[in-house]
């Protein structure tokens, strides 16, 4: 049995008739994330009696601490229905899927990397990789990023680590910043900016790949790069040679805009890098004066695109000057303002990519095992 098998399986400890009235209500509750019900999603390892106290332990595949409350609270409503069962016990944990890849070598210590990517400059693809990164964290994955965008590396000043400069302690490799519990790398740390503006495609994705490789990440769940912009050289040599498990695509509603993002993801089908969705930046604006919500690039572009290529449109973020503002202090919304709206935006979109990068590895063990009948 393969180590991936092994770790999905389930003690089940009830008695025939109990364990199906459990089993029933619990795959009853659909993930909101996985689409499916909780045993349909594998998500249910453990579940024995005692007394009338039913023990459950719940592993999930993408991370989604936030939500562990509700979901307990509304099974523990339909499972105390049953005679046998007064209260619940839940342990919950979550566990990633580590990709593997056949062409490209894995990053050592690092299970899932996800490219933040974007066809035109300044849409807030920067942003939108940060925050992601920082919600990711609170949602209990272990994560860095890493800034791949040599052109104008932000992410020093986006997470207040202007005065961090890499170490090495073995000559071989670099260590990473660290900033709100998210480990991170840029090109930013080494570079003037008349240096990286010199770099040629080809010469940039190899420095790039190098950068990567040679920082000592600590064990991650996911590894974010805030890609370069565009759609040229740079982004598909490195797809090619970083194991990308998948990509999400940041755009704001404009015409202009939307014809970049469809480049790229254009770009990432031709390379065979699964689009985990859309991001659509800057797509309303609420007048602080009146309340008053218009859309100052247009509206239902990402949707539209998100429809035409059959990809997720994982969440759309307002134009709001707190949220530049907390980017250019270096303590970005997602940490900053925890409990504001846009804090819960990037959480949500980060539970998406989680769940898209969960159902996806799912789906390629299904076929496998297919093969392995035949
Ligand atoms: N939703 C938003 N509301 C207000 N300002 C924003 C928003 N998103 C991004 N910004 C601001 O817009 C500017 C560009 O954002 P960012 O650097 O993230 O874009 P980018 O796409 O990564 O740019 P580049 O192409 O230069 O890498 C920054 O000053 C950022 O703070």
């Amino acid at each position: 049995m393969s180590s991936a098998l092994q770790e999905q399986a389930v003690d089940f400890q009830l008695e025939p008739a109990l364990l199906s009235s459990v089993l029933s209500i619990l795959d009853a509750y659909i993930d909101p994330y996985l689409g499916k019900g909780l045993i349909s999603a594998n998500c249910v390892r453990k579940l024995a009696l005692d007394g009338k106290r039913l023990q459950m332990t719940l592993v999930y595949s993408y991370p989604c601490q936030t939500q562990y409350r509700d979901t307990v609270m509304a099974v523990t409503n339909q499972l105390a229905k049953l005679d046998a069962i007064d209260e619940v016990e839940c342990e919950i944990d979550f566990q990633p899927a580590q990709t593997s890849s056949v062409n490209v070598a894995p990053i050592p210590n690092v299970k899932q990397v996800v490219a933040v990517a974007s066809g035109k400059g300044g849409v807030g693809k920067s942003t939108t990789a940060v925050n992601l990164a920082l919600a990711m964290a609170q949602e209990g994955a272990r994560v860095g990023i890493l800034d791949a965008d040599i052109y104008g590396p932000s992410i020093p000043l986006m997470l207040g680590l202007t005065d961090f400069r890499p170490v090495s302690h073995d000559g071989k490799t670099m260590t990473a910043a660290e900033a709100y519990g998210v480990a991170a790398q840029s090109i930013g740390f080494m570079l003037t900016d008349d240096q990286a503006a010199v770099w040629r495609g080809p010469m940039a994705a190899g420095a790039l790949a190098q950068l990567l490789n040679e920082t000592s990440w600590p064990e991650l769940d996911y590894l974010f790069i805030d890609m370069p912009p565009g759609t040229g050289d740079i982004q598909l040599t490195l797809s090619q040679k970083v194991p990308v498990s998948g990509a999400v695509v940041v755009t704001t509603p404009q015409d202009i805009a939307l014809a970049d993002a469809r480049k790229g993801i254009t770009m990432f089908n031709k390379v065979n890098i699964p689009v985990l969705g859309i991001v659509e930046n800057m797509s309303f604006h609420i007048c602080s004066e009146c309340g008053h919500k218009d859309h100052p690039f247009g509206t239902h572009g990402g949707s539209k695109i998100a429809e035409r290529y059959n990809v997720p449109l994982l969440g759309a973020l307002p134009l709001q000057l707190d949220l530049r503002e907390s980017m250019d202090k270096g303590a970005p919304l997602a940490v900053a303002e925890p409990d504001s709206e846009v804090a819960g935006i990037y959480r949500e979109i980060a539970r998406k990519v989680g769940a898209q990068l969960a159902l996806q590895h799912s789906q390629s063990q299904v076929s496998i095992s297919v093969e392995d009948d035949e």
